[in-house]
Parts: C-alpha cells; structure tokens; sequence
C-alpha cells in the first residue's frame, strides 16, 4: 500500500520558486532518506508533509486521502534541535501529547487513566533506553538523551509518518551510532513510515530503504528565482531493507550480535525520476 502520493507538488514564496513539479509515491513502511544541497528546499518538502505549509499547486495524499490541513497525530516530527519542552520533565514530556490529545476529547485524565498513560509513557522511555531518568529535565540530559526524549515523544502519539529534519546532525558520532541502532530497531517494530532529512550520505544509506535527492537542476544566477529544485534522484537501497526483515546489514540491531555493520556497504538500484542525470553531489556550507 502507498503511504504517500505527491503530485506535482510546486512550492513558490513570493517570486522565488523553491520546488517544483515534485512527484512521488512513498509506500507503506519505507524509510526514506531526503538528501540535496542546502537550501534547495528539504525542510520546506517535510514541512508541507507535516501540513505546516501548503503547496501552491499539486497534490499530497496520506493513505490516500487529501493530507488533513493541520498538523495532526497522524504525523509525528523530530526536529535536530529544540523538540522537548524545557519546563517539562522527561516523563512530562513523553506523556504531553496524549494528554493534549485527551484533553480535547475526553477533559483532562485522571485516577487510572492517568496511571495507565503514565505507564505506557515508562514503557516508552525504557524503549529508548532513557529508564530512570524520569524526573530529569532536559536540560539535564545529554543531546543523545535528549534527541531519544524526542523520538519517544514523537512515538507516543503512534504516528502513521514520522519526519525526521537532520534529528541526528548534532550528534557526537559515537552517539550517533547508538541512536541509529536505536532507528533502526524503532521501525523494524513500530508500523510506521519515515522520511527523513539528512546531509549525511552515509547515514542515508545506513538507515533507509529508499533514497531520494532533490536537486536545482537550472541553477545560474539570472535562473534561481524562476526555477525551484526537484527530485533528481531516486535510488532503492540494496539489498532491500523491509521494515520487520532484518538483513546482515542490520545484524547490529540484532540479538546477541556483535556490530557487524563495517562488513559491508549499501548499493542502490536507481529508479526512474524523469529528472535528466546528475552527479549526485550534495555541499554543505
Ligand atoms: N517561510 C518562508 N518564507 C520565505 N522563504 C522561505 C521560507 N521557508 C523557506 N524559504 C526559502 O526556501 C528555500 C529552501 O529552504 P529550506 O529550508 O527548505 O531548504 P533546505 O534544503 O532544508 O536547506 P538546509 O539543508 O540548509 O536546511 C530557501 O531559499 C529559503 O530561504
């Protein structure tokens, strides 16, 4: 099944057109990678995802229905900083968004309602492997700490999509290694579809099934307010990752494995983009 459908998407502020004629089917449970230079509109694309801002022509669909106007539980997010909530405790933060929800149906919880969440909410830390801190604030973890604080958060809601924006990027990389086990294991178990921004090649291919770059393929001077990126690249990561299987390139997620992930690199199979071919290559300032 698909998850995702755009359809020529545009994204135009003002003068200046950031996408264009975007076209993409995401299906259910693919974890897909969304690579491209700076400023050719990653964030922008994620943010339509998330209902944060519209397109100004095409079409997204979510299992295939209209993408509901708002920001919604149907979509969860983490961001590379800043998605906790400071004045709140860990399990504050974890338990803030079904109590949100909740609140808006059912008035606030209380007695056993509140137990049960607040288990569920342990539950999730431990997941993540944030048990015992609890009581903590944010301020007092670590940003490894903190970026499991968030997908925990994130998770709570049971999210059909997950949109990562570079929620790795300010890593340590021995850190970054953990919680891209962490990942790794969170969608193999969790029936969810992620998309995720990254600069990070590397990362793309250690954690997605799916890798898909955007790109401004007219890019002089006098050309870049008329013309936005598009994708320029779509490439299936191989050998093929799905969500539940995991393969030997996954054995560091697996029980009683040693971290076998240095004995190979992943290929991928291009697909069609209808975009014309590019070197892929993808500066960071
Ligand atoms: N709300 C907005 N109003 C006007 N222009 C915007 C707005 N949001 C983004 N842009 C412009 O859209 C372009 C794409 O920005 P976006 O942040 O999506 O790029 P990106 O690929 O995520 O960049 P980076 O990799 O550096 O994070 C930029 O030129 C940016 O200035």
């Amino acid at each position: 099944m698909t998850a995702i459908v755009i359809e020529n998407v545009w994204k135009e502020y003002g003068d200046q057109v950031v996408l264009e004629s975007v076209n993409l089917s995401v299906e259910t449970r693919a974890f897909v990678a969304l690579v491209g230079p700076s400023g050719c509109g990653k964030t922008t694309f994620l943010r339509m995802l998330l209902g944060q801002e519209k397109p100004t022509r095409g079409r997204i669909l979510l299992d295939g229905a209209a993408l509901p106007p708002e920001p919604g539980p149907d979509r969860g997010v983490v961001y590379q900083r800043y998605s906790v909530f400071p004045h709140l405790t860990v399990l504050g933060n974890v338990m803030i968004g079904p109590e949100l929800r909740g609140a808006r149906l059912l008035g606030r919880r209380f007695g056993a309602a509140r137990r049960a969440l607040a288990e569920e909410a342990r539950s999730m830390l431990a997941e993540v492997g944030l048990a015992g801190n609890e009581n903590k604030y944010p301020a007092q973890l670590s940003g490894g700490m903190q970026q499991r604080l968030a997908l925990a958060q994130a998770l709570m809601m049971k999210p059909r999509v997950l949109l990562l924006d570079e929620p790795f990027g300010a890593l340590d990389p021995g850190i970054r290694a953990d919680i891209h086990k962490l990942m790794k294991r969170l969608w193999n178990e969790v029936p969810m579809t992620v998309v995720m921004v990254t600069h990070d090649l590397r990362e793309a291919f250690t954690l997605a099934t799916r890798i898909v770059a955007f790109e401004r393929l007219r890019d002089r001077p006098e050309e870049r307010l008329r013309y936005g990126a598009t994708l320029s690249r779509d490439i299936d990561v191989w050998p093929p990752r799905i969500a539940g299987r995991t393969t030997i390139y996954d054995a560091d997620i697996l029980p009683g494995q040693d971290d076998l992930t240095s004995l190979g690199h992943s290929f991928g199979t291009t697909r069609q983009t209808g975009a014309s071919e590019h070197a892929t290559r993808f500066p960071h300032p």
